[in-house]
Order: C-alpha cells, then structure tokens, then sequence
C-alpha cells in the first residue's frame, strides 16, 4: 500500500509528485519529476513545446500511465492506490484547460453545475436540472456571481466570448471545491486583455480561498508578473524551481533552446 503523510500535526504539501516517470512506447517524457507545492502557494510552470509539462499534468490527474514514482494529493498517495482513494484524492483537484471543455448545449449556469458531479452519489443525474437539489442550483449560481456571469447564466457557450466561457470554466472548477487547481494554458485561446482578465480572476479566487495552484503559461512576463515561483522544465525533467525574484530572465530564455522536447533529447540531460 502507498503510504500517506497525512497527519494533522505534519500538514503536508497540498500536491507531491516524486520522482515521476512516464514513457509513450520508446519516448521517455517524464524523467524523475520531483516538486512539492504548498498549500495556498501558486506556481507556474514553463517549459518550450513538447517538453512534457501537459504530460505531468496529465499524470497528476491520473490520465498518463505512470511507470514509477509517486504522486500525494492532499497526503493521500494516488500511484498504485486502491480506486476509490484515487476518485477522492482527485476530487480535491480542480481543472482549467486551454479550450475551455464547457458542454456546448448546456447553459452557463448547468455547466457550473456540474462542478458538482463528484460530489453527488447520481454523478452527472444529480447534477441535471430537473434532479439537481436546490442548495447545489444556487451554489452554482453563486459562483457564476463571484466570476462577474450571473448576468450570463442562461447563455450556452456560444453565445458567450471566449473570455467569458474561461470564466465559467474558473466558476465550475469553484463549485467543485477543490484544494489544488491544475490550470494548463487556460489564457492560450484568448487576446492579451481578456487573458489578463483571466489570470486577475483565477489569482484571486485561488487566494481567496486559499488552494494552491500549478498554472502552465507561455508567455514570460506574465509568468513573473503571476507567479510566485516558477518551476522550469526541459526535456522531461524540471531544471528550475525557485522564486520568480530571483529568477534571471536569462535562465528562463534558457528553458527554451538547445533540446528541450523530449524527442530531440532522447536520453541526454536537460540543462
Ligand atoms: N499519449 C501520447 N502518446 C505518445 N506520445 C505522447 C503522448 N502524449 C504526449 N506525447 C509526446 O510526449 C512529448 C511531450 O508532450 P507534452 O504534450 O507533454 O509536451 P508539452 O510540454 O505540454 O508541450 P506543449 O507546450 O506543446 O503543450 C511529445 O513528444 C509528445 O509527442
């Protein structure tokens, strides 16, 4: 059995992954990722294309095939864990993505809902107008409020601009109740203003409530601007972690040439 550290007089890291390593047949994308996040701590990692940051992403939801090492949400190991404490260890996790993953024929207000769907022993039948109980309805309704939609709760995805679908997007993920939230390129698809828009809210709520964050992001500045600390990885392993103020930007233009991807650095060390 994984062990836990999970003890009231210890408060541990919210998220743990040790020594990760993932493998696509031939192609090691994961190389021994080790990196502890805090509670209340938001992070962001950076990394060129195909260095393997959605890949580690993925693992920590659990939907890359992980070979070795470990992985603790809230002190509950999930690598190797009986299934029922991997579905209650990834509860805790809430998701941002890059292209928003709202349900097109719903509205605002449904989607939110189903931020709720864990937490409801029908799943997706709870969650559903007709069955969804009241107090969940308003909830959800209260989260559409905190991203500034409540207005818009009636509207379907399309009918809203991608900024505002991002938002819905942060309020289901807030309806979900997580302690850690895993935010992978969530201001990819939108305009230099509405991504700031974005990344003002997803800060602010993520402090408000004080989860912890791991938040992918392309763009250097915003990254020093957001993030606290910034974790750097190149060709499948991290080679940077530290305090954004004392990061040179030099060592983050670094993240970016030579063999970064995984494939154009099959087994040599990342540096
Ligand atoms: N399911 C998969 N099967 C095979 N190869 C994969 C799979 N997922 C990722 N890879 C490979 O792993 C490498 C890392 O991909 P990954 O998507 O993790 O990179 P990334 O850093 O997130 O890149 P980007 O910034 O472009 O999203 C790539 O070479 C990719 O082709």
């Amino acid at each position: 059995m994984p062990q836990t550290f999970a003890d009231p007089a210890r408060p541990g890291p919210a998220l743990r992954a040790q020594d990760l390593h993932v493998s696509f047949g031939d192609l090691k994308v994961l190389r021994g990722v080790s990196f502890d996040l805090a509670k209340g701590e938001g992070a962001v990692l950076l990394g060129a294309n195909g260095c393997g940051k959605s890949t580690l992403m993925r693992a920590l939801n659990g939907l890359a095939p992980v070979a070795s090492g470990q992985i603790w949400v809230e002190g509950q190991a999930i690598v190797g864990a009986p299934l029922r404490a991997v579905r209650a260890a990834r509860r805790q996790m809430g998701y941002v993505f890059q292209q928003f993953n709202l349900v097109p024929q719903l509205s605002a207000h449904q989607n939110v809902l189903f931020g709720a769907m864990g937490q409801r022993p029908l799943g997706v039948l709870g969650v559903m107008n007709a069955f969804a109980r009241a107090e969940d309805r308003e909830r959800a309704m209260a989260c559409l409020d905190r991203v500034g939609l409540a207005d818009r709760a009636t509207h379907r995805p399309a009918e809203l601009s991608g900024g505002q679908q991002q938002r819905v997007a942060i309020a289901r993920m807030l309806m979900q109740a997580p302690r850690v939230v895993i935010a992978d390129e969530p201001i990819a698809s939108l305009d230099p203003k509405a991504g700031r828009e974005v990344l003002d809210l997803l800060w602010r709520i993520v402090e408000e409530e004080g989860l912890s964050l791991l938040c992918t992001l392309h763009q250097l500045d915003l990254a020093e601007e957001y993030g606290r600390r910034l974790i750097g990885m190149k060709a499948g392993r991290i080679v940077l972690d530290a305090a954004t103020g004392s990061v040179e930007r030099a060592e983050l233009d670094a993240l970016y040439t030579g063999a970064a991807r995984v494939d154009a650095a099959p087994e040599g060390v990342a540096a």
